[in-house]
């Protein structure tokens, strides 16, 4: 049997629905073996962030060879990174290592309103991980903070977004829709050459925490296995699209969408 392995470079989520958390039960639910680096933990729960205790770029740095130089990796996934000098320390490792299938997450800010990248990062995210990404997966906005664009809504102000980051270095891009508006929901992948539209119902729920973290994981896993980058996308958007649309309703805030639905229940 063929273990197609993943590793996800993020941040604790206590409560179990973003970061690490999601993205290791994701892989798992892809038929994909799981490793983890933290960068950060946070006091976290479907009601918001209530501290963040950064790990050292040194630790950082020596979770990262201990799993690249053993059990190596067929795909690499990030999500909170915090600050520049973790930035920098991932981007020295993905190098080292030759890492192939590097989706970047460039998670900002939590849902509640906590960041989870300081406002120093912005510029190393652009500079060392961007250039480094086979696929980046901003939301709206953080699409706005990266490509200096005031106004993400449109179809067409996606596009250029995309094109922007496609020139900053990212092979392919992927804007995601989740928090525009209307009775759909549209992801836009770019590879430098093609758009394509990817569109679910908008489906009405407060329990979408951890939505971005699944959805890159996810493609991470697929490209892992061999995937394009377009299935991988499709099968993401699919993945995510059923953890949302069968929530678990656990928690009094907004709750974390449900990883085992992709596999478990009826689409
Ligand atoms: N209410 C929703 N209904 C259906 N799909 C959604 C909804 N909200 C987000 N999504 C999907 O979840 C994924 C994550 O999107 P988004 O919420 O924009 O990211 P983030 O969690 O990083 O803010 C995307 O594929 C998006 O289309
Ligand atoms: C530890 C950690 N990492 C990332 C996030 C952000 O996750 P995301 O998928 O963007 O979901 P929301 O926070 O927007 O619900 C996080 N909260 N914690």
């Amino acid at each position: 049997m063929a273990v197609y392995k993943a590793l996800t470079v993020a941040g604790s989520d206590s409560g179990g629905g973003a970061g690490i958390q999601a993205d290791i039960k994701t892989f798992q639910e892809l038929g994909v073996f799981g490793m983890s680096v933290l960068t950060a933990l946070t006091a976290q729960n479907t009601n918001g962030v209530h501290g963040v205790f950064a790990v050292p770029p040194e630790f950082v740095a020596q979770q990262m060879e201990a799993v690249l130089s053993d059990l190596g990796t067929d795909a690499v996934k990030t999500g909170m990174l915090f600050d520049s000098s973790i930035i920098r320390t991932v981007a020295d490792k993905l190098k080292e290592y030759k890492v192939k299938n590097y989706v970047l997450d460039p998670v900002m800010i939590a849902k509640g309103g906590a960041p989870l990248l300081l406002e120093e990062a912005v510029a190393a995210v652009k500079e060392y991980l961007l250039p480094l990404s086979t696929v980046v997966t901003p939301n709206l906005p953080e699409a706005e903070v990266l490509t200096g664009m005031k106004r993400i809504e449109t179809i067409e102000e996606m596009k250029e977004a995309a094109r922007i980051l496609h020139e900053g270095g990212a092979l392919n891009v992927v804007i995601k829709g989740g928090h525009g508006t209307g009775p759909q929901v549209t992801d836009l992948l770019y590879d430098g050459d093609t758009f394509i539209e990817i569109t679910a119902d908008r489906f009405d729920t407060p329990h979408t925490h951890g939505t971005g973290c699944t959805f890159a994981a996810a493609i991470a896993a697929g490209l892992a296995q061999g995937m394009s980058v377009p299935d991988a996308v499709k099968q993401a958007k699919a993945f995510i699209t059923a953890a949302i649309t069968h929530p678990l309703g656990i928690g009094s805030g907004h709750g974390p969408t449900n990883h085992w639905a992709y596999n478990r229940c009826e689409k």
